[in-house]
């Protein structure tokens, strides 16, 4: 049974008009590995540890800044929610469409909140705690093509032509602010779109940028900001010493108009200087440790990094599933073409090669997490191919094939086709990015041994269900399968009114 909303009564939650105050009871463990007679053993401790999480309720007016505003997912996720803000419905060949936020774990997945009478009790996900509406969004932002959102919708070829029809008188006037353009940053055949630059140095670009966000800022009358990054896939850059590696050595760089800050870089240094939220949804190295040094000295929230939309997120699935069985991947081959400008400029080695790093590391925390089935440092084969073929524009071909080793030397292999329109898997990421970023801005917590209330830490993990390289503070685990991502995320949500992490055991039943 579905349910539109609930309210938890315990006496370990208190509403107030303005906050939710929870205390929780953390349970983990803690290991030893001690000699224990003459033998050392590992031996496993329970720990509880006491929580208490403070929510604000206030929800804000949210703008949200796109770096890429006019690309396909800029232009696609500005018209999918006025759409859903305006309830327009479209003829498609097969039926009347209406709009919906389908592929959006906020809008359109649920939770289960228990039983009623034999019946399992579910509710949307975001009703656990007060979240901006995507309806309500102000959107803005940057591209180095001067292309308002109405044209840039058409030239994506993503939305269906009676959509695009309804939508362009809404879309017409949007026209994406002059970006930071560096051709040495992603494929020589974007330069005939980049009509629309910030001249100048790299600092005043910085500046610019941050003029940018105040005055949209002070023109919309939003009250918080975000912005996300959903231009092109750059180059990675050079990380080197006394140029990127501290944030001192960064902004003394940036003094110097050093070749080597990208163009993401030099956002997020904006974003970091004015104290919002920057995601990066590519897969370049935009956080240099400089970045994230800057970022945790001024508590600034990053995340990303590369939008897990479709093949990642597929894989992030099934090799959990296949490890989690006790079954050995052994091969893995990743085979996509697409003809969007993305895959333009993926065409070219060097931001192709970003690409295929987000690609391949997914595996990573699966296969360590077996070595029953895995040697220490043994990998499966693992191959990444990306193909540009103008013909199919938007609509992504990925053929994987999953070869694995399976009981007394047996072998199996899975081959999974998977078309789809690129922009269509990752506009919904987008919104759960935004919308998530602003609401963990909103929660504050202390463990029992701590002094006083404080923010997630600004690298911001509770955002890793939706990349597919989650970006980690130093020192802490990567996990990327997807079964564990969205429950992590849940359950600390679920913390935030109380409630046990779902554990899925429903002994009332057993
Ligand atoms: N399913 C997906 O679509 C998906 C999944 C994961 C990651 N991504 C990443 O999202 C990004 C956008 O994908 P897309 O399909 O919208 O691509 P796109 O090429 O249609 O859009 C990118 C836009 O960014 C603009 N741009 C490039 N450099 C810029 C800069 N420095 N400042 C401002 N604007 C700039 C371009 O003019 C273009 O309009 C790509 O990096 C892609 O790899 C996409
Ligand atoms: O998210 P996913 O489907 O694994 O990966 C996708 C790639 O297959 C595609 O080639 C690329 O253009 C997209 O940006 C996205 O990264």
């Amino acid at each position: 049974m579905f349910i539109e909303n609930f309210k938890v009564e315990s006496p370990n939650v208190r509403y107030t008009e303005t906050e939710i105050l929870s205390v929780y009871n953390y349970e983990t463990t803690e290991l030893v590995h001690e000699n224990r007679n003459g033998t050392y053993q590992w031996i496993v401790k329970p720990k509880s540890v006491k929580y208490e999480f403070k929510t604000d309720t206030h929800v804000p007016k949210l703008g949200v800044m796109l770096v890429g505003w006019g690309g396909n997912n800029g232009s696609t996720l500005t018209g999918g929610v006025i759409a859903n803000r305006e309830g327009i419905s479209w003829a498609t060949k097969d039926k009347i469409q209406q709009a919906n936020y389908f592929g959006s774990l906020t809008q359109a997945s649920t939770i289960r909140v228990g039983s009623f009478q034999g019946e399992e009790i579910y509710a949307p996900f975001k009703s656990l705690l007060p979240m901006v509406n995507p309806d309500d969004i102000v959107f803005g932002g940057w591209d180095i093509s001067n292309m308002n959102l109405a044209d840039a919708m058409g030239r994506a070829k993503v939305f269906d032509i009676d959509l695009q029809k309804q939508l362009r008188p809404y879309m017409e006037s949007m026209v994406p602010l002059p970006g930071i353009y560096d051709p040495d940053f992603i494929a020589a055949n974007q330069e005939e779109r980049a009509n629309n630059v910030i001249k100048g140095t790299k600092k005043e670009q910085v500046l610019q940028i941050i003029k940018d966000i105040k005055e949209f800022k002070a023109a919309t009358k939003v009250d918080r900001v975000v912005v996300l990054w959903t231009a092109n896939t750059e180059r990675y850059s050079n990380l080197v010493e006394g140029l990127n590696d501290t944030s001192e050595n960064l902004l003394a760089a940036l003094d110097r108009n050093e070749a080597e800050i990208s163009p993401s870089t030099l956002y997020a240094i904006a974003c970091v200087m004015e104290n919002v939220p920057f995601i990066n949804g590519s897969p370049q190295n935009t956080f240099v440790p400089g970045l994230i040094d800057f970022a945790i000295e001024k508590n600034s929230l990053i995340g990303g990094d590369d939008f897990k939309s479709g093949q990642t997120k597929m894989k992030s699935v099934l090799v959990d599933f296949l490890v989690g069985a006790g079954i050995k991947p052994t091969s893995i081959v990743s085979y996509n073409h697409l003809g969007n400008n993305d895959g333009m400029n993926l065409s070219a080695p060097q931001t192709f090669r970003s690409k295929e790093i987000s690609k391949s590391n997914v595996v990573d925390d699966m296969v360590n997490s077996n070595a029953i089935l895995f040697e220490p440092g043994e990998h499966p084969d693992h191959v990444v191919v990306i193909k540009y073929v103008p013909y199919v524009g938007d609509s992504k071909r990925a053929m994987d094939e999953y070869t694995s080793e399976i009981f007394m030397g047996g072998k199996n292999t899975i081959v999974l086709h998977n078309t789809c329109e690129d922009s269509l898997l990752a506009a919904p990421i987008i919104l759960d990015l935004v919308l998530l970023a602003e609401l963990s801005t909103r929660i504050q917590f202390k463990a029992e041994n701590e002094g006083k209330f404080h923010l997630f830490h600004p690298v911001a993990t509770i955002l890793s269900y939706l990349t597919k390289a989650p970006l980690v503070p130093p020192g802490t685990p990567v996990v990327n399968a997807l079964s564990k991502q969205r429950a992590m995320l849940e359950n600390i949500l679920r913390a935030c009114v109380g409630l046990a992490p779902e554990n899925n055991m429903i002994l009332e039943y057993k």
